[in-house]
């Protein structure tokens, strides 16, 4: 399976696929097919004609090698092109020497500065190609670059950056001074991690990954992968039988909603519902908890001590909203005891962060867990800060499942799932509509349910967080967010969406 799906590098990484390409016999010339590449998004994405000014930025190194290969296409096919480079000819590689020396070769000036608005400059379509996996990030980003990055955000036109936004981390997606913000990122060999998790959804637009015409998983095994529709697709259960019956959909028990937040329990219960669990057990721990959900009266609602004793759970979720008390240690102590498959979320999560002796059960226990923190949670379960955690997401997603021998959901754009043999997926579907309460107990109703339909813990999280995702990019098409968008309608639209998929509506 794992073959078949598109694999994401580290810097280090891809530095060792190209290694490995140089020392071929008759290594193939990747940055004239990087800027040739780019040449063709431009013309194929972007509305250009033969009337079209197309500005590109070439920075010192092998990034601006491909800017100005790119460069010399636009020309050849006609488009009015302006390149800026400022680097020490002296310094460039032997392959951007060329590339550059082959762009001069027409007799084109190449500008040191970006041409100010005053002089009537309008630009159709700009190409970054400052920097690209080489940028250092021990050295702030100042001077000419960083007003050339500032100078491009500020004029809001079509930008097609190369292989990654420039000022932007490769493998950690942060922001190293300023940023270009693309519209479309084209990306060579592989995505990179920074594109894809943190600060790299935002800047990058819309990625398209060329692959150099390598193949590079035969080059390299990769430790991570995108999870995308593709992936989604493989994971997907199969249709139902016309025999099946509910206890062929499992039973999942779901355990939080303690006073002032009964409604996270219930909203995982309803998602539990929509993504087709067989049957939902539902303990609500608020005092005045409902006896029946009105809108899903199919909720079995129970105590604590009844839902320990039902003999045919599959699959618990433990956390939302649960509150932090005496008891609810307990209730999670207990569920740790048994060996369901466990999903622990918010404050189960917090539980197992202040209580070590709950972390050392955790990581003793045979049966699976899998673990749901957002950004805070994990800081507190890593013992350390918030921007520690988004500083590096992928490190900390895979040091989290290496520390409790969980499967981790790092959650926050780019949501990461990490495997504790290291391996780790990167989400590519979701927007900031799903930044609101109530989004997070669904995403864990929706992977409990997967896995008491017989998905793997490890498929079921993959497809969930996908699906949770896809759902909330199907409400932004019908308008119905970001601003606004409610976990409740996320919950409705996944299961649309679960049901297009396996019965291929679209
Ligand atoms: N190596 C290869 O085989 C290929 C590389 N390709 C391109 O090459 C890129 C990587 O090239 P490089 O390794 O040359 O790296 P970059 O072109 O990303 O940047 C390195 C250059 O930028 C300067 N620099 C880095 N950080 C800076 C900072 N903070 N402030 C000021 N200057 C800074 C460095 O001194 C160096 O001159 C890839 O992203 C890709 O676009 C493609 O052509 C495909 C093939
Ligand atoms: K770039």
């Amino acid at each position: 399976m794992i073959r078949t799906i598109t694999p994401v590098y580290l810097t280090d990484e891809i530095r060792t696929i190209e290694q490995t390409v140089f020392d071929l016999p008759e290594p193939p010339d990747l940055m004239e097919k990087a800027g040739r590449a780019t040449a063709e998004i431009a013309r194929k994405y972007f509305v250009l004609n033969c009337d079209s000014r197309i500005l590109v930025l070439a920075g010192p190194g092998n990034n601006g090698g491909d800017a100005f290969v790119a460069a010399r296409y636009l020309k050849h096919w006609g488009y009015a092109v302006t390149v800026i480079f400022n680097g020490d000819p002296d310094r460039q590689s032997q392959d951007a020497k060329q590339a550059r020396l082959a762009w001069q070769g027409g007799e084109e000036n190449i500008y040191s500065e970006i041409p100010g608005t005053a002089n009537g400059q309008k630009w159709d379509l700009i190409i970054d190609g400052i920097f690209g996996i080489g940028l250092r990030q021990d050295r702030p980003m100042a001077g000419q670059y960083l007003s050339w990055i500032n100078t491009v955000n500020a004029m809001q036109k079509p930008v097609l950056a190369i292989d990654i936004p420039s000022g932007l981390g490769s493998d950690d997606g942060s922001v190293y001074g300023a940023v270009i913000n693309a519209d479309i990122t084209i990306t060579f060999i592989s995505p990179k991690p920074g594109i894809l998790t943190h600060y790299g959804p935002q800047y990058s637009g819309r990625i398209i990954i060329c692959d150099l015409d390598l193949d590079p998983v035969a080059i390299l095994p990769p430790r991570a992968w995108m999870i995308n529709r593709k992936l989604a697709s493989i994971l997907l259960p199969p249709p139902r039988a016309a025999n099946s019956h509910k206890g062929s959909f499992g039973s999942i028990g779901i355990l939080g909603g303690n006073n002032g937040m009964t409604g996270a329990a219930i909203l995982a219960g309803r998602a539990a519902l929509h993504a087709g669990a067989g049957r939902v057990y539902l303990v609500i721990l608020a005092t005045s908890a409902p006896d029946v959900d009105i809108v899903h009266p199919e909720l079995m609602m129970r105590s604590p001590s009844e839902l320990f004793d039902l003999d045919t759970l599959d699959c618990l979720v433990i956390g939302p909203g649960m509150g932090m008390d005496e008891f609810t240690y307990g209730w999670l102590e207990r569920a740790l005891d048994t060996d369901l498959p466990l999903v622990l979320d918010a404050d189960a999560l917090n539980h197992v962060a202040f209580h070590s002796e709950l972390a050392r059960k955790l990581k003793q226990r045979e049966a699976p867990a899998i673990l749901t923190p957002h950004p805070a949670e994990a800081a507190r379960l890593l013992d350390t800060d918030t921007a520690v955690i988004q500083g590096n997401r992928q490190i900390a997603a895979t040091s989290l499942s290496e520390k409790f021998c969980c499967q981790i959901l790092l959650k926050g754009a780019g949501s990461i799932c990490a495997r504790p043999d290291g391996t780790c997926f990167f989400n590519t579907s979701g927007n900031p509509g799903l930044s609101s309460a109530g989004t997070g107990d669904v995403l864990s109703g929706i992977i409990g349910a997967l896995i008491v339909q017989g998905q793997t813990p490890e498929d079921a999280l993959l497809l969930a967080v996908y699906l949770h995702g896809a759902a909330a990019d199907e409400l932004l098409k019908r308008n119905n967010g970001p601003v606004g968008m409610t976990a409740s309608e996320v919950s409705n639209a996944a299961r649309l969406l679960l049901n297009d998929w396996i019965y291929k509506k679209s």
